[in-house]
């Protein structure tokens, strides 16, 4: 409680002596410099404050002004950096001079106790270890069938009964916490094999050789690795990061709720973990935890649960937020809908299925323009919607700005998707004919232009396996069942977590789908 006062405070003293400086000796002086209105001393900090709770659509708004999609960006303190909307930059970061862009000390301190030095938050050896082994298994064909078997499964046996039920009774639905936790009991599958079934009915999940049953409550790994992950987001937002410092010594506050959603997280992945070291020798398995204990120079405990923390950290939230915006996006524009449906009958009848029928590897291959149509919602709304990487030296980005050492290098793929410079003038439309080829095929778009899973040697290793599942989900969904957006001509609020959520969810009613709606 003293601590929030501090804060408010510290904020009103400083909100004070901004005023006082704007208002006797700055007006004249308050200078823009590309894009971000600056003060003396202050920086960019009035501005942050007054927008923090808008930031992605404010700093759209910023780059679009700027001539090269560049702003600086300052806050006092040190803290100084580069947002870019450029792909040019993007390119220069991400892959030609890849190593002088970690994600660097900052980022990796402020995230350290959830995640440690798994391979989403490490650099150098540690990651480059952890990117070999990760890079071949999420390579093989062995891990691909697993995957599909898996969203096959959580598809038949959860996601089609839950939203039966929920036409039956006419019960309302959140899609988004539906995809979400259809999307946890995925990764936790494939990182490691234990299957906590969050999204069955009636909860009492059982892996097949954990010991789950001493969890009492099947949501409670995953509500905690929520909260911890939302709340170590947060750290990231504070106006000063000693504040965050002195409530995490102090023990207090969001502080003490993300300490105690951390161990739960910890405790549940280290038990696995040791009764999958002492058995591991004589079973033949396909998930991540089990390559890794392969390998006998990276299979101490702390470090397996590091690795298997950050995949499902990676994997967990990314699909379901495309999906969540893909449904929305839909519910208006009934012509997409057609295309898509059309796009599924034509498979089935060329290969003799039916509705209900599990779509192949070959099959989901095919669906081009569904493709195109999750590719062109997660174009307006990523699930990883601002990036962010540490300057090592001084350089200069292609546009010509100069960045020195110790800064952050933010790419905004939120902002690059209503660019008219890489999208023309119809930026801002959802139009997944845009991907689509003239014999139908859905193209491939620069990575540094759609950096979606960013790029270079650091792209995300899951997005092949995301398809599936999207494409899958998106499928068996739509043939089945008409889903009823509550609210679908208001762009719903964002909620920035890790990874770009609705606030609130999104509401829908569902019912099946008759012949006459196909
Ligand atoms: C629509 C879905 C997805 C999107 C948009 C996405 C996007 C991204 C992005 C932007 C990164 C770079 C993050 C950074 O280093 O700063 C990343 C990294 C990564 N992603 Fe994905 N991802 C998706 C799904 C998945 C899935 C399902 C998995 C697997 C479980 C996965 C595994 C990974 C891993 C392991 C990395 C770390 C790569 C490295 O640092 O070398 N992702 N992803």
């Amino acid at each position: 409680m003293e601590l929030f006062s501090l804060q408010s405070f510290l904020l009103l003293l400083l909100s004070l002596s901004f005023y006082i400086y704007h208002h006797f000796f700055a007006s004249s002086k308050t200078y823009k410099h590309t894009g971000f209105k600056s003060y003396l001393i202050l920086g960019t900090l009035p501005e942050f404050l007054k927008n923090r709770h808008r930031f992605l659509d404010w700093t759209t708004e910023i780059l679009t002004s700027c001539p090269t999609s560049t702003a600086i960006f300052s806050r006092p303190v040190k803290i100084r950096g580069i947002i870019t909307a450029n792909p040019a930059n993007v390119e220069h970061m991400l892959k030609t001079n890849f190593e002088n862009y970690p994600k660097g000390e900052r980022f990796i301190s402020l995230i350290q106790d959830f995640l440690g030095g798994g391979i989403f938050n490490s650099d150098g050896e540690l990651w480059k270890v952890q990117r070999k082994t990760a890079s071949y298994a999420f390579n093989t064909k062995s891990l691909r069938n697993f995957v599909m078997e898996n969203v096959r499964v959580e598809i038949e046996s959860r996601l089609i009964p839950s939203l039966d039920t929920a036409a039956e009774t006419g019960r309302r639905l959140d899609l988004q916490d539906v995809l979400e936790r259809f999307a946890f009991d995925n990764v936790c599958k494939l990182a490691f094999n234990v299957d906590p079934n969050c999204l069955g009915s009636g909860g009492g999940g059982k892996s097949e050789s954990t010991d789950f049953d001493s969890n009492p409550n099947p949501d409670r790994f995953m509500q905690a690795f929520e909260e911890a992950a939302t709340l170590i987001s947060g750290r990231f937002l504070y106006a000063f990061q000693f504040i965050q410092k002195i409530k995490t010594f102090l023990n207090v506050g969001s502080e003490r709720r993300l300490k105690e959603s951390i161990s739960t997280v910890h405790n549940f992945a280290d038990k696995i973990i040791k009764s999958r070291i002492s058995n591991e020798l004589s079973e033949d398995r396909h998930d991540l935890l089990s390559l890794f204990i392969g390998i006998p120079e990276n299979n101490s405990p702390d470090f397996l649960r590091d690795i298997v923390i950050s995949i499902i950290l990676a994997g967990r939230d990314t699909t379901s937020s495309a999906l969540t915006w893909f449904f929305w996006l839909l519910s208006s524009r009934p012509h997409v809908e057609r295309a898509i449906l059309k796009e599924l009958e034509m498979i089935r009848v060329r290969n003799g299925k039916r509705i209900g029928d599990v779509y192949d590897l070959d099959e989901l291959r095919d669906m081009h323009y569904l493709h195109a149509a999750i590719s062109e919602a997660m174009r307006l709304y990523p699930p990883v919607p601002v990036d962010t990487k540490a300057c090592l030296n001084d350089d200069v980005l292609p546009d010509g700005t100069a960045v020195g050492k110790g800064w952050f290098v933010t790419y905004h793929t939120y902002a690059m998707g209503r660019m008219e410079k890489i999208w023309g003038t119809t930026c801002r439309e959802y139009l997944p004919e845009r991907w689509l080829t003239e014999d139908g095929t859905c193209r491939q778009e620069s990575a540094f232009r759609y950096p979606i899973f960013h790029a270079g040697p650091r792209m995300c290793l899951g997005k092949d396996l995301a398809y599936i599942q999207m494409k899958s989900i998106a499928a068996s969904v739509m043939e089945r069942f008409v889903i009823d957006v509550q609210d679908r001509d208001t762009c719903p609020e964002h909620l920035l977590s890790l990874t770009l959520r609705m606030k609130g969810g999104l509401p829908v009613s569902v019912r099946r789908r008759r012949a006459d709606d196909r």
